[in-house]
């Protein structure tokens, strides 16, 4: 790993695949070879909210990519605007955010569409008194285009519900206040499989294993990893204080808090990078928990030394 932070603090393997990520997109004759799978870049994306004095920042300069088989973590405190970013990508943000920016889809500004992109938000509703299989047959039967005869419909949803574990409780109902149904990690693999029928190029998740323990996060997450492989999806995931085997599930991790990008680049090169800039990691059991608490307890320290303008990483204050 020697060399991959430069005296800057940059990562500089994040920054030159990002570069090249961006190049190889950009590349016409790429770009034709590839459409069937989704690069996505965002550049110095800035969203703000319309308050009292006028627009406050909750998303500041955020650059980063995504790439086809990989996954994005994206984590930070609470607030820090991880879910903002996700709508931000989806094109869904809130009618009373003002943005601006880049977003690209192999190098071409487009809107994902149909068959592009699903996004699993935290607000996923499920009917308490339909079954599994009735869920996701329903929501076959919605998404899937009309001209798709019904047995295929049929055998896609069958095909997902076994790819996400679900084939022992399909006749389960989804149960929820009064009524016994599924487990929490059930019913967000339920919320997976509804986005998975469309055989998106672009997953969005936010926050697929919130109120779930660390071995049925572990499940979900590895579910999510092998179908990302198998179906060659670019997948970005809010995800809150993972454990170290969830963590090592991810490529790439964006850092967020405040709204600024603290880092952008591999999960296996966070560590270096905190620990060239002064925040080394101890022998800790989660890194990621360790990054958390550094921004959640240092934070203006964290700040002081970086001005987090960089794409794909962040400059130090005293070197720059
Ligand atoms: N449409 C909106 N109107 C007003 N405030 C908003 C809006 N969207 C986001 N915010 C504010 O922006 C900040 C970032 O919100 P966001 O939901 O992106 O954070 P988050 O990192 O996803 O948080 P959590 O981990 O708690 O889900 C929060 O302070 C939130 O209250």
């Amino acid at each position: 790993m020697d060399g991959l932070i430069n005296n800057h603090g940059i990562n500089l393997q994040a920054h030159e695949e990002g570069k090249q990520c961006i190049e190889m997109v950009e590349s016409e004759s790429l770009v034709m070879k590839k459409r069937s799978r989704a690069y996505l870049t965002w550049e110095k994306l800035e969203v703000a909210i319309s308050s009292s004095d006028g627009f406050q920042s909750i998303l500041s300069g955020a650059t980063g990519y995504a790439k086809p088989g990989k996954i994005v973590a994206i984590m930070g405190p609470s607030g820090c605007g991880k879910s903002t970013l996700l709508d931000s990508l989806a094109g869904q943000l809130a009618s009373n955010t003002r943005n601006s920016g880049r977003i690209l889809i192999n190098g071409r500004k487009r809107r994902l569409t149909y068959g592009t992109m699903a996004y699993m938000t935290q607000e996923q509703a499920l009917t308490w008194t339909l079954t599994v299989k009735e869920t996701i047959y329903y929501s076959a039967e919605l998404q899937l285009p009309k001209s798709m005869p019904k047995s295929e419909k049929r055998e896609r949803a069958d095909r997902i519900i076994r790819e996400m574990g679900l084939q022992d409780s399909v006749n389960t109902r989804i149960g929820g206040w009064g009524i016994k149904g599924l487990s929490g990690g059930q019913k967000r693999r339920v919320s997976i499989c509804i986005q998975l029928l469309t055989h998106p190029k672009l997953l969005l998740l936010d926050e697929p294993t919130s109120g779930l323990d660390s071995a049925a996060s572990y499940y979900v997450m590895n579910q999510i990893v092998k179908l990302t492989r198998q179906y060659n999806m670019t997948v970005l995931t809010a995800i809150h204080q993972p454990s170290t085997r969830v963590f090592g599930l991810f490529n790439n991790l964006c850092l967020l808090s405040l709204g600024k990008t603290i880092y952008f680049g591999p999960t296996f090169a966070a560590n270096q990078f905190f620990a060239v800039n002064g925040f080394p990691c101890p022998d800790v059991e989660s890194p990621a928990d360790h990054y958390l608490m550094t921004i959640n307890t240092d934070f203006n320290e964290v700040r002081a030394r970086f001005k987090c303008e960089l794409n794909f990483g962040c400059e130090r204050e005293d070197e720059s």
